[in-house]
């Protein structure tokens, strides 16, 4: 029946002990190992008021029943050689390792895991046990400044790394307030420090109850429980867990401090202000605190010592817890570390919520479009350095040196994990919260090596539940579907490894379905050969997985879950008796058995089946069982009939009671894949709204990109347009400019040619003139005497003047009755004499024009002016 040592996950059944409230029929019975008394590993899942359903037999690595302490699962589930594997103390990387809780809503996963108030998990003691380990060989920002920077350096997944002390500053508030609740509570420590007591001012301040300790006291803690905020409102309630766990033993221990940090005055921290924002109000921490809020007015009741967290205000930091739980003590428990390493440890936690990775440590950012406060979901994926091995990219990782810093890490972590208030638990796990503890190791004192190392991770996931008994709606009930559907296709995976487990053939187990099994299963096998020679093959992890389950609690889940989860199952369907076996045996009918769920089918399996049956007779409902020492009787036709008739019936029974169980299995089957529509639904709806935001994200950004170019652009333009202008401007002046000169040289032209039609009319005039003379003189020829005719003209004009004068003279009359007479008589002197006058005026012109000054003169003055000159002097001739 224990086949969980060749499948990837030892898996563990833990029942929790009956609530106080809880008054339902227990259903599930732990089977006594005839082989192995000491730790049953069966349980027989006996379904109640139905006595015709199929009794089914689970089989697990080892089952705790309900007095089995969180000492037992520690030791049992072999928590201390996985933290083994995980330090490696005999050299080399070591083994990652994976312990997770599987169960219905309530079933005490959480508490398995972180605890209560006043016990630790096995998160607290993991980590006790690996800090109390490497305790010497620890190294810390004070004694290695450059740790951060070393350790960054050769982080596979892109993280943010800071340190404890500086993340604790900016995440809690003032030591001396009242402690703010979270959803886990972790459990604190109250106890002394040890000789080392811490001497810096900043140290004192982390650990402000360890500060009036005087160096002296003993090493011993004692458990207290811090009055919660919601508690102290009223009175104080009975909580629920510390009644209900009728065997925690609240025992004096005495574990040794978690090592405090040494010893150096100065603080090399990295001062991440964005740590400032942390606790800003979320909207997990609202839909948190309303539901909460709003369950606790209507059901009044209190998760154990888990109370709800109150309503994250903005910048309100967390109240820095004081003190640990001490219970259980696992001081004895140690394990060596590797002496020639020095070693670091590297926390972080992040959950797995609606299918998507959220950071738990990293504040939420604000969006570029809604301006709302979001986690940004991260990618499991292999990075650059890390091809062999996925790893969950850009997650902040904070390097603690102590089991209190740790504590407190985580405590931030877990005031930041979705929880609701829900119809099976007022303070139910919306996510699965997976909590990373790296162990980082090289050698001593070699500080140019890289560090390498393992890795532990602890996982709570959320419960799967019932709509109906859950009584979620809206938001949380599709929050339910999609927990159910990641927890279904873990199913899946863990049946196919447990059948891998069970037959010769290699099973492919589907673990990328969704984001949980990925992360669950993609470093649980070995890793595919490398061609980089850099990278080193790298072992599984090795995986325990620890199913809880109440055995008052809601049958159908439980059975779901453990088989689910089993890693061997047996099913038992009575068998209809026949009524003449009864008749004729009165013993018991027989029984058919089906293994791994099968579906039933005739004909049984052999009774050599590896699990023991368990048996039951079964009698149709109103018929009585006979007793067994019945005395035979005899037959009669009629009888043979009746038998014959008995027996159709109890075939039919029995065929009825398959399709009973058939159906069962399809009505389970529709539920989850109706939940699975559900949150499916959903989760598109979320990725629409994701989607649209980081579109307009996108579009917004790229909106003003555009808008800044375009205003750059336009801004050139504008500018070039400008220049363009200006010359287009100055080259007018320019050609204005050479305009006003080219019309002065029109003028030029103008007047020159002007001048040129003058010249020619003058010519003109001149010929005619000439010619008019030459015809005169022809008449004068023609009317003057002989020796006259033979004259120059000059001579005779002188002559002719001179003779006009003698005549006048001897005539005695005056030159004006001669100007008279002559014009009278139309004189040809006269018009002789004038007509040389002109001549000579236009000789005196043409030498006047021929001469520079009379040129310079010309061209000086306006042509208009020079016509009008021209004409006005010709007139003057003329009138003359
Ligand atoms: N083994 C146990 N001993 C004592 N108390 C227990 C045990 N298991 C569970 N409880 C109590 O039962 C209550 C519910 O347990 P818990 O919160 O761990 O359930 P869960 O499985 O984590 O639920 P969910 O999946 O809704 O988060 C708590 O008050 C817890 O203290």
């Amino acid at each position: 029946m224990n086949k969980g040592h060749s499948s990837l996950f030892q898996v563990y059944l833990r029942l929790r002990p009956a609530a106080s409230n809880n008054s339902g029929e227990r259903f599930l019975a732990v089977e006594e190992d005839e082989e192995d008394a000491a730790a049953p590993t069966k349980v027989t899942l006996n379904p109640p008021n139905d006595r015709r359903r199929a009794v089914e037999k689970f089989g697990f690595t080892q089952v705790f029943e309900e007095d089995a302490s969180q000492l037992d699962v520690f030791h049992c589930t072999g928590v201390a050689p996985l933290v083994e594997g995980v330090v490696a103390p005999h050299g080399g990387d070591g083994t990652d390792a994976l312990i997770a809780t599987l169960g219905v809503t309530g079933s005490g996963k959480t508490h398995t895991m972180l605890g209560s108030k006043t016990q630790h998990g096995m998160t607290q003691l993991a980590l006790d046990l690996i800090f109390r380990s490497i305790k010497s060989n620890v190294v810390d920002c004070f004694s290695s400044p450059s740790l951060e920077s070393s350790i960054n350096a050769s982080d596979a997944s892109e993280a943010n790394i800071i340190a404890a002390q500086s993340f604790c500053d900016n995440v809690y508030g003032d030591p001396s307030g009242p402690r703010n609740s979270s959803r886990a509570q972790t459990p604190m420590l109250v106890g002394t420090t040890p000789s080392h007591t811490p001497t810096h001012p900043s140290i004192r301040s982390l650990y402000p109850v360890l500060r009036f300790l005087s160096p002296s006291s003993p090493t011993s803690v004692r458990l207290v429980g811090h009055p919660s905020p919601l508690l102290s409102r009223g009175a104080e309630r009975p909580v629920q867990g510390d009644l209900a766990d009728p065997f925690a033993t609240h025992g004096s221990s005495s574990p040794k401090l978690a090592p405090t940090t040494p010893k150096r005055n100065k603080l090399i921290m990295k001062n991440d202000k964005s740590n400032l924002h942390f606790m800003k109000a979320t909207n997990a921490a609202k839909q948190k605190t309303k539901q909460q809020n709003s369950f606790t007015k209507t059901a009044g009741n209190v998760k154990g010592e888990h109370l709800a967290p109150p309503s994250t205000p903005r910048k309100q930091l967390l109240q820095r817890p004081s003190v640990l739980a001490t219970h259980p003590d696992i001081s004895g428990i140690n394990v060596s570390c590797d002496p020639s390493a020095e070693y670091a440890v590297l926390i972080s936690m992040y959950e797995v919520y609606n299918d998507r990775i959220f950071d738990l440590l990293s504040p939420p950012v604000r969006m570029h479009a809604t301006k709302e406060l979001r986690r940004r979901p991260l990618l499991f994926k292999s990075t650059e350095q890390s091809p062999d091995r996925k790893v969950v990219a850009g997650l902040r990782k904070i390097i603690c040196t102590n089991l209190k810093e740790a504590v407190m890490v985580l405590e931030a972590a877990l005031h930041e994990r979705r929880v609701a208030g829900t119809g099976s638990n007022s303070v139910s796990s919306r996510s699965h919260g997976f909590f990373c503890v790296e162990v980082k190791k090289r050698p001593r004192g070699r500080h140019n090596l890289p560090w390498t190392g393992s890795q532990l991770t602890i996982v709570d996931l959320a419960g799967s539940e019932r709509a109906k008994d859950a009584k979620t709606a809206g938001a949380t009930l599709a929050e339910a579907g999609k927990i159910n559907e990641s927890l279904m296709y873990l199913g899946q995976c863990l049946q196919m490894q447990s059948d891998a487990g069970n037959s010769t053939k290699p099973n492919v187990v589907p673990f990328r379905q969704c984001k949980l099994t990925e992360l669950l299963f993609s470093n649980s096998f070995p890793s595919p050969s490398l061609t980089q020679s850099t990278s080193r093959r790298r072992n599984p992890q090795k995986g325990v997985m620890i199913v809880t389950a109440d055995p008052h609690g809601d049958f159908n889940s439980t059975s779901q879950i453990l088989r689910y989860s089993a890693l061997a199952r047996e099913i038992t369907v009575p068998r209809i008796p026949s009524i003449t076996s009864t008749i004729l045996q009165g013993g018991p009918p027989p029984t058919q058995t089906y293994q791994h769920g099968q579906i039933p089918s005739s004909p049984p399996l052999p009774s050599s089946s590896p699990i023991l049956l368990h048996s039951r007779p079964f009698f149709p409902p109103g018929v009585a069982p006979l007793p067994s020492q019945s005395p035979p009787r005899t037959f009669s036709p009629a009888s043979e009939t009746m038998e014959f008739a008995a027996l159709e019936i109890s075939r039919l029974h029995e065929e009825l009671e398959e399709s009973r169980v058939l159906c069962a299995r399809e009505r389970e089957d529709r539920i989850a894949a109706e939940a699975h529509l559900e949150s499916f639904e959903a989760s598109i709806e979320d990725k629409m709204l994701d989607l649209e935001m980081a579109i307009r994200d996108e579009v917004a950004q790229e909106f003003e990109e555009r808008y800044s170019l375009e205003v750059l652009r336009l801004q050139n333009h504008f500018q070039q347009e400008q220049e363009r202008n200006e010359v287009h401007m100055n080259r007018k002046i320019e050609a204005l400019g050479r305009g006003l000169g080219a019309y002065d040289d029109g003028e030029e032209e103008e007047d020159e040619d002007k001048e040129n039609v003058l010249k020619e009319n003058l010519e003109e005039e001149n010929k005619r003139l000439r010619y008019e003379i030459e015809v005169m003189k022809r008449e004068l020829g023609l009317m003057a005497p002989e020796t006259d005719k033979r004259r120059p003209l000059a001579e005779r004009d002188v002559s002719g003047a001179s003779h006009a004068g003698s005549m006048r003279e001897k005539e005695g009359r005056s030159p004006k009755k001669e100007r008279r007479g002559i014009s009278e008589k139309n004189g040809a002197g006269d018009r002789d004499g004038g007509l040389n006058k002109k001549m000579a005026g236009l000789r005196v012109n043409d030498g006047g024009r021929d001469s520079g000054s009379s040129v310079g003169s010309v061209r000086t003055g306006s042509p208009t002016k020079k016509c009008r000159k021209l004409a006005q002097r010709r007139l003057e001739e003329d009138d003359f």
